[in-house]
């Protein structure tokens, strides 16, 4: 999916609300366990509650690739049901991929061609050459770790290097890598208060913004700091959403959570003169 395309999604919806499936068969309600594939009914469940809130869709692979084979073939039917169902909603592998060209260039391949996810999440350690092969694909995007939700964040990124903070060199050179207009970043809603910084080096990128909900950030702060002309912001929340409640109503309970964000973000929109 091209940006334009993601943005149009967003005015229609007046929503930019990216649903997390961390699905774990612990937290899923246990009626689903007599299902022959329950991550896959769980996560069928969630997406037929929710697609009217929500532009996009965030399964964390972790938590298919923990299943082994069975979390694969889950993880694979998920994306297959979206991209057929609902192809309007753009997908986000959370894979936090980047090896060296060629290896990234496979990981590329599994996630863009063969699982046919609109954009994956990068770790930039290891550079240019780990994070280009990605940015190869027409209309798939790379999302990179800038500024992360989690306390460890600031164990590297918020360190000096010279004079700038890790994190703003991640960005700043970024945008000289080719087909960087592929790119995207995530910065964390626990940290809103960087983001006016941030917004002074990418000041029209899309950012993925976790942490809202279960981390306790702040949607408003995120919007405040953070909203472009373009809106600019996909928040993602997954626990708040998805285990909103775990008997036998718990779609529509993950529906009403994601209403609720909805209808911040529709707020947030008009305030901004955006729809
Ligand atoms: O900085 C980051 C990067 C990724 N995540 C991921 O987002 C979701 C957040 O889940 P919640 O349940 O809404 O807290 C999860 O998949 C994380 O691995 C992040 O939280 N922070």
């Amino acid at each position: 999916m091209n940006i334009a395309a993601l943005i149009a999604q967003i005015k229609k919806k007046q929503s930019f609300l990216c649903v997390g499936l961390d699905t774990d068969l612990d937290k899923i309600p246990k009626h689903l366990l007599r299902e022959e594939d329950p991550i896959f009914a769980f996560n069928k469940a969630i997406i037929d509650a929710t697609q009217a809130y929500c532009v996009a869709y965030k399964p964390n692979i972790a938590f298919y690739e923990a299943y082994g084979l069975e979390g694969w073939k889950a993880l694979e039917k998920t994306i297959g049901y979206l991209n057929t169902k609902y192809p309007e909603q753009f997908t986000i592998a959370d894979a936090k991929r980047g090896d060296i060209g060629n290896t990234s260039t496979r990981y590329a391949k599994a996630f863009f061609e063969t699982l046919n996810f609109d954009s994956i999440t990068i770790a930039p350690y290891m550079g240019k050459d780990s994070v280009e092969p990605f940015l190869e694909f027409e209309d798939k995007h790379a999302i990179l770790l800038a500024l992360t939700s989690n306390k460890g964040a600031f164990d590297f990124q918020t360190k000096r290097l010279k004079n700038e903070e890790l994190y703003k060199e991640v960005l700043a050179t970024a945008t000289t890598y080719k087909n960087a207009e592929r790119l995207m970043f995530v910065v964390g809603a626990t940290k809103a208060n960087y983001l006016t910084d941030i917004r002074k080096i990418v000041p029209n990128s899309f950012l993925l913004v976790p942490g809202v909900g279960a981390q306790g950030g702040s949607l408003k702060e995120v919007c405040t700091y953070g909203m472009t002309d373009n809106v600019g912001l996909l928040v993602n929340s997954s626990r708040g959403i998805i285990y909103a409640e775990n008997g036998n109503d718990f779609a529509q309970a993950a529906a009403a959570k994601a209403k609720a964000l909805q209808t911040e973000m529709k707020a947030e929109l008009k305030r901004a003169n955006l729809v």
